[in-house]
């Protein structure tokens, strides 16, 4: 069939050069598309079929331009950096202070959407909150760790201090929006100053500034920045109730990092059932000298009864010392994850 072709429209030489110029400029209209995260392969390869006129035919011309802007996809979401959106989360805040504002930052609706951009390849890194010093554990990084495959490569601990924002005044607050972790880091404020409003959970604290910008009986709870980027007022800064406020988030990746001298590892253990299990375990790290820096519980969901402890030490996981422990951990463990090493770093803000 491709002789045919061939013969029909002047030469193989000729056509395959034709083929060369469109398949380039294919691949730089796919460059300028790559930049619209929701870009779909399938509308370029339906442009290359229809654009086709021979040599190949148009299931082969599919399949190379299928290839071909899988690997441009690939090229120009290296360096793309998955956060908790929209513009001016915390998470956004933290993904800044980590990458840069000139970094390829891309807003995503939940935390759970960042894992699934860092799995697929379609983020190189996401950043997400693991846990706050006022409200604890952010439930659902942990469970995206608990059924995802990618590794923590990095901490931010950043500040956090939350602002009241509403588009009226605080006299017609009927009702405040936030993310769960925000409102909950506020509740001594809120019962105190607000007793009235309802609290109306959101998928963010930047999501909730959106919403408030239209309605002045609704006031979010987010950051100064939000203020300015959704045309509220700041109607009461600084409304955490722990004035050392600081959230720490992780940054995730498909690979684990390398070893910069000052390591914390992390990692998730699940144990057997019975007396002394949990003690055997913790034995492990005395033994061999490494402090821990986080433990955490958390249920295996719909196991009625098993639980998953999340716990970070001092040291990288290429250590010697913390290759033995994590052998030793391996024997009593029904399932032992390293979720990765990185940088300990202090708080920012
Ligand atoms: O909603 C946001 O702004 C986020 O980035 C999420 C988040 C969290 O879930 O912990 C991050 C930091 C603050 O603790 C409050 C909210």
């Amino acid at each position: 069939m491709a002789k045919k072709k061939t013969a029909r429209t002047g030469g193989p030489k000729r056509e395959i050069d034709k083929l060369d110029r469109e398949i380039l400029k294919l691949i730089n209209e796919r460059a300028e598309l790559a930049s619209d995260a929701r870009t779909d392969l399938s509308a370029v390869v339906q442009k290359a079929m229809e654009r086709n006129r021979g040599p190949l035919d148009g299931e082969a011309i599919g399949a190379v331009f299928r290839e071909i802007s899988a690997a441009c996809q690939s090229l120009s979401h290296a360096e793309r950096i998955a956060y908790l959106g929209p513009e001016h989360t915390f998470s956004h805040i933290a993904a800044i202070e980590q990458f840069g504002v000139a970094a390829d930052l891309v807003p995503v609706a939940t935390i759970a959407a960042v894992f699934e951009e860092v799995e697929q390849g379609t983020a190189a890194y996401g950043i997400v909150p693991l846990e706050n010093s006022t409200d604890g554990r952010v439930s659902d990084t942990l469970e995206c760790f608990a059924r995802s495959q990618v590794s923590i490569c990095g901490e931010l601990p950043l500040v956090i201090h939350h602002c009241l924002l509403g588009s009226g005044s605080r006299a017609e607050v009927r009702r405040v929006e936030s993310k769960p972790q925000a409102l909950s880091q506020c509740r001594n404020w809120l019962a105190k100053h607000l007793p009235g409003a309802e609290c109306h959970p959101v998928a963010s604290t930047a999501d909730a500034a959106r919403k408030a910008a239209s309605d002045p009986s609704v006031a979010a709870i987010a950051s100064a920045q939000a203020a300015k980027a959704y045309g509220l007022e700041v109607l009461v800064p600084n409304i955490e109730d722990n004035k050392d406020n600081v959230t720490r988030f992780a940054v995730i990746a498909r690979e684990m990092a390398g070893k910069s001298g000052n390591d914390k590892t992390a990692l998730m253990l699940e144990i057997n059932h019975e007396p002394g299990a949990l003690a055997d375990a913790m034995g492990v790290f005395k033994r061999n000298r490494l402090n821990m820096t986080w433990i955490e519980s958390f249920p295996v969901a719909g196991s009625r009864g098993r639980y998953l402890f999340f716990i970070e030490f001092v040291g990288h996981a290429t250590e010697a010392r913390s290759k033995k422990a994590l052998l030793a951990l391996e024997k009593k463990a029904q399932q032992l994850v390293v979720l990765g090493s990185y940088a300990h770093r202090e708080p920012i803000g």
